[in-house]
């Protein structure tokens, strides 16, 4: 095979300067070649003089901001591929190892180093005179000249042990790191865990704009890692800086970047793409790989979001060639998502293979009975919790959705990790009890899906066409044919499940049936006196707040609908 060209990566000097660390870390390979200045960095990236660029974009210290818009609008071609974190450990020098600190008159140090030990300067030097330089071998080179007893230095100890410096202080700046830009000549490819860099071009002021802008990418479940904004110094225009999770070649992120264009701003070419690259995590992980039970529609849906979150992923179930019990020994969460039906009877098979030390998180639609048997059958050293989405594989993101979590006195700091991605992505989480959980199913899943398959049953048996029904459909008798329709459109065995599911929610439909009984009697014997008394004893219970509230909705819900009807 033909020997690869070596790689030339030019960055930030002197040599061993934190920005020559940064490129060194991202290709130890590579032949680093360093510049005294950003200008004639990008220069050569622009001239073809070197395949990368390595320099800083941001510092926990230094804040973030202006460093992209600055930045990228001289960067004219190549894109940003990929980044290098390093912590920034800056010590002060002085030319004499018997100088203290207090007969320090001047400091010396570069611009964005002083930026970054702002705090420690004002409070250990509150009246020293700061020269700050872009060149610091010069500087050194003409202070020495002049005797410099009384002048300190400030960067890395590597840089002043370099110049011949002694170390007065060391962490003059402690929590500094500094994230380094890489740029490249290609597109990174997608690797399952980026982050994209969009730049807005300046834009003509808006009422809403932005709110408009940043919510295409919540409607797509895209989380947005850094936004700022600025006005370009020429035309004094808004921009928009904004970093947000996946690749440009996803479809959300590609639909939310069309929509943006097309329809926010309404100019093509108003977002310049800056570049994708593998995610840069700050947070602290504890899960780094769940196992699935069960490779239906709701595991798929998951499992495709936890990988973009980062996590390893095993898919498994009782054709696949990777075994559950394989699995379990490797990740350090077992999903278990599998029909209602056969839910408990799963854990009890696989839920004593599960280590003390790591977490069995049932995604499922029943609770109590699920619950019960997963605590019974695994080690007490297991976290347990639930997760019952109230949503279907259909939906495009969590975003604004319902999720109930039953906790456990067995969930720990893996179950938290994986509601803190439910909130991530925007879940509006509730927390129930196994029991209420399961009651409330009764009035949010099986009556509405038992009222659902009934109606279809009647209006069958009393053949009703769909003509007549659309043609004899009120603004009330809407709701149960909508509902009606959704649970026949879909997997009928989601609606099989629900209405099998057993515990508190069978008694929601037998106190329903009972009461539709009652109701139907005082009717058929035209007690209307008693009906109205009986529908004014219900408005009290519901109250008025929410009937108003609901009733507003149903209004919105006429006005769209109204014309079909
Ligand atoms: N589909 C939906 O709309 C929602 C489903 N859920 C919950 O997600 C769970 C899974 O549902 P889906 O993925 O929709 O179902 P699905 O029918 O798409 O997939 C079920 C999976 O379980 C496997 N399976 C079936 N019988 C099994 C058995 N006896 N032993 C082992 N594995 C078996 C199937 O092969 C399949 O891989 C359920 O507990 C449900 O309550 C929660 C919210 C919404
Ligand atoms: O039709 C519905 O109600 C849905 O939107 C999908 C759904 C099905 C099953 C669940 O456990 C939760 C939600």
């Amino acid at each position: 095979m033909p020997e690869q060209p070596q790689m030339i990566i030019g960055t930030l000097g002197p040599s061993h300067s934190h920005a020559w660390q940064a490129a060194a870390l991202h290709d130890p390979a590579a032949e680093l070649k360093a510049f005294p200045h950003t200008n004639g960095l990008l220069a050569a990236f622009a001239a073809g003089a070197i395949d990368r660029a390595v320099l800083p974009v941001y510092n926990t210290r230094e804040g973030s901001g202006t460093q992209y818009f600055g930045l990228f609008s001289q960067i004219k071609a190549g894109w940003w591929i990929d980044n290098v974190v390093l912590p920034v450990s800056l010590s002060l020098g002085v030319f004499t190892p018997s100088t203290q600190p207090e007969e320090l008159k001047t400091l010396l140090g570069r611009r964005a180093v002083f930026r970054q030990c702002e705090e420690y300067i004002s409070r250990t030097f509150p009246d020293i005179a700061l020269t700050s330089v872009a060149d610091l071998d010069l500087a050194l080179a003409r202070v020495r000249a002049q005797g410099a007893h009384s002048c300190g230095v400030i960067d890395t100890a590597e840089m002043l042990l370099a110049y011949g410096l002694h170390i007065a202080e060391r962490e003059v700046a402690p929590h500094s790191r500094t994230r380094y830009a890489v740029l490249g000549r290609k597109l990174a490819r997608p690797t399952g865990y980026d982050s994209t860099a969009l730049l807005t071009k300046p834009l003509d002021d808006r009422v809403g704009l932005l709110v408009d802008i940043l919510g295409e990418f919540a409607r797509r479940g895209i989380n947005i890692l850094d936004m700022s904004s600025e006005n370009d110094p020429q035309t004094q225009k808004l921009q928009i800086y904004v970093e947000a999770e996946g690749h440009i070649e996803d479809e959300a992120m590609a639909g939310a970047i069309a929509q943006i264009e097309e329809r926010i701003v309404g100019q093509k070419h108003s977002l310049r793409l800056l570049g994708c690259f593998p995610r840069v995590d700050m947070r602290p992980k504890h899960i780094r790989s769940v196992g699935f039970i069960g490779t239906g529609d709701m595991s798929a849906w998951f499992a495709e979001r936890l990988e973009n979150e980062g996590y390893r992923v095993f898919m498994t179930g009782r054709n696949t060639e990777l075994r559950p019990e394989q699995m379990i020994a490797e990740v350090d969460v077992v999903l278990v998502c599998v029909p209602i039906s056969v839910t408990a009877d799963t854990v009890r098979q696989y839920g004593p293979l599960i280590a003390d030390g790591k977490a069995l998180i049932l995604l499922a639609g029943e609770a109590d009975s699920t619950i019960s048997t997963a605590l019974e059958c695994t080690s007490k050293g297991v976290e347990v919790m639930l997760v019952h989405n109230l949503w279907g594989p259909a939906a495009a993101a969590m975003k604004d959705k319902n999720a109930v979590v039953v906790r456990t006195r067995r969930s720990g700091k893996f179950s938290s990790e994986f509601e803190a991605f439910l909130y991530k992505h925007g879940a509006s989480i509730h927390y129930d009890s196994a029991l209420r959980h399961d009651l409330l199913m009764g009035i949010g899943q099986k009556l509405p899906t038992a009222v659902s398959v009934a109606l279809a049953m009647t209006l069958a048996e009393n053949q009703i066409t769909a003509d007549e029904i659309a043609g004899h459909c009120t603004l009330t008798s809407l709701y149960p044919i909508l509902a009606m329709a959704r649970a026949h459109s879909q997997n009928p065995r989601t609606y099989a499940e629900i209405l099998s599911m057993r515990g508190e929610s069978g008694k929601i439909v037998r106190d329903f049936a009972l009461n539709l009984e009652r109701v139907m009697a005082m009717g058929d014997k035209a007690k209307i006196q008693e009906l109205c008394g009986l529908i004014e004893q219900n408005r009290k219970h519901l109250t008025e707040r929410f009937l108003q509230n609901r009733m507003d909705q149903a209004k919105a819900v006429d006005k769209v609908l109204g014309a079909m009807i």
